[in-house]
């Protein structure tokens, strides 16, 4: 087995940090303390406890994971720099919220913490890291050093494809893109399912086809060398069936400029929510 991952204080253990944390425990974690202030059902070989006033005198961390909601960020902040300055000195701070930028991360830091120079990283994965096959984006602050960017990404890497990007601005981006984009994949399963039963195929053949549809075509993708467009050139008799949906689909005022819209609301709420 590899070398173990370091200590790690989580900070919100819900469908992301729940997802991460398992996968970190799967490839040997140090032990660490994991925070939800509402679960009540949370089991774990590390410690949880309900609030940063439980966190140890004596525990360091060498990275701080936040994943609460971005709404939720600030007191969070502020109380574990009041609380615990030497982490805030110390240990990288990954966010995985939505939207706050690092600067943003740094000034609620830095409200009880004033001289620190926090490193913080923000990583954008996605709910397929719940079976290490996610896909994450990373962006680095100024003050991250070499060691602290490759320990993120050996913590991201743990659910599986990782891609740093740079300027910051384009995490909004890969939010938009692959943060967010198994939703559109898992409604496009939704929607030809509620198609092919509202054109009269009983439910649950529906439900079936639409499932395997969707989780077959991505395993292919995954498994192929080809690219996307190959791969749906190869189902695309000419002057076929296929053809005619995608002279509907792909026509430049359907598909093309709604998914560009849905993009662009996604980045703009990022904004919002920085804001
Ligand atoms: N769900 C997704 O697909 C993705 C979510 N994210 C980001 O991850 C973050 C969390 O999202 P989810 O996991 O979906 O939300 P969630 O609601 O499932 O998890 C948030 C957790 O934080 C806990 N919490 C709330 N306040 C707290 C506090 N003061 N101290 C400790 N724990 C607290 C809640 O009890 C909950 O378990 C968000 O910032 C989101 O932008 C990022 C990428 C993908
Ligand atoms: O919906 C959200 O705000 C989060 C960020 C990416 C996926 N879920």
């Amino acid at each position: 087995m590899s070398e173990p991952l370091p200590s790690l204080l989580l900070v919100g253990c819900g469908q992301m940090g729940g997802a991460l944390l398992n996968a970190w425990i799967a490839h040997g974690l140090e032990p660490s303390v994991v925070i939800d202030r509402h679960r009540e059902d949370l089991s774990s070989p590390h410690q949880v406890v309900r609030a940063l006033t439980d966190i140890p005198a004596d525990f360091h961390p060498a990275a701080v994971i936040l994943a609460v909601k971005p709404q939720k960020a600030r007191p969070v902040l502020e109380e574990l720099a009041r609380l615990r300055p030497d982490i805030v000195t110390d240990a990288v701070i990954v966010s995985v919220m939505a939207g706050l930028s690092t600067s943003t991360i740094s000034a609620f830091l830095k409200t009880n913490a004033p001289t620190a120079r926090p490193a913080v990283v923000r990583a954008m994965p996605n709910t397929p890291s719940a079976i290490g096959r996610g896909a994450t984006g990373l962006f680095a602050g100024n003050a991250v050093t070499p060691a602290q960017k490759t320990l993120c990404d050996r913590l991201l890497s743990a659910v599986g494809a990782t891609a740093w990007v740079h300027p910051e601005e384009q995490i909004d981006i890969v939010t938009a893109v692959s943060g967010s984009g198994p939703a559109y994949v898992f409604l496009l399963a939704e929607l030809l399912e509620k198609t092919a039963v509202s054109m009269g195929l009983a439910p649950d053949t529906a439900r079936l086809l639409a499932r395997k549809t969707v989780s077959g075509s991505g395993e292919l993708l995954e498994r192929s060398s080809e690219d996307a467009t190959e791969l749906r050139r190869r189902v695309t008799s000419p002057g076929g069936t296929t053809a005619a949906a995608l002279a509907v689909l792909d026509a430049p005022d359907n598909c093309p400029r709604i998914l560009r819209e849905a993009l662009e609301a996604n980045v703009l709420r990022s904004h919002e929510l920085a804001s």
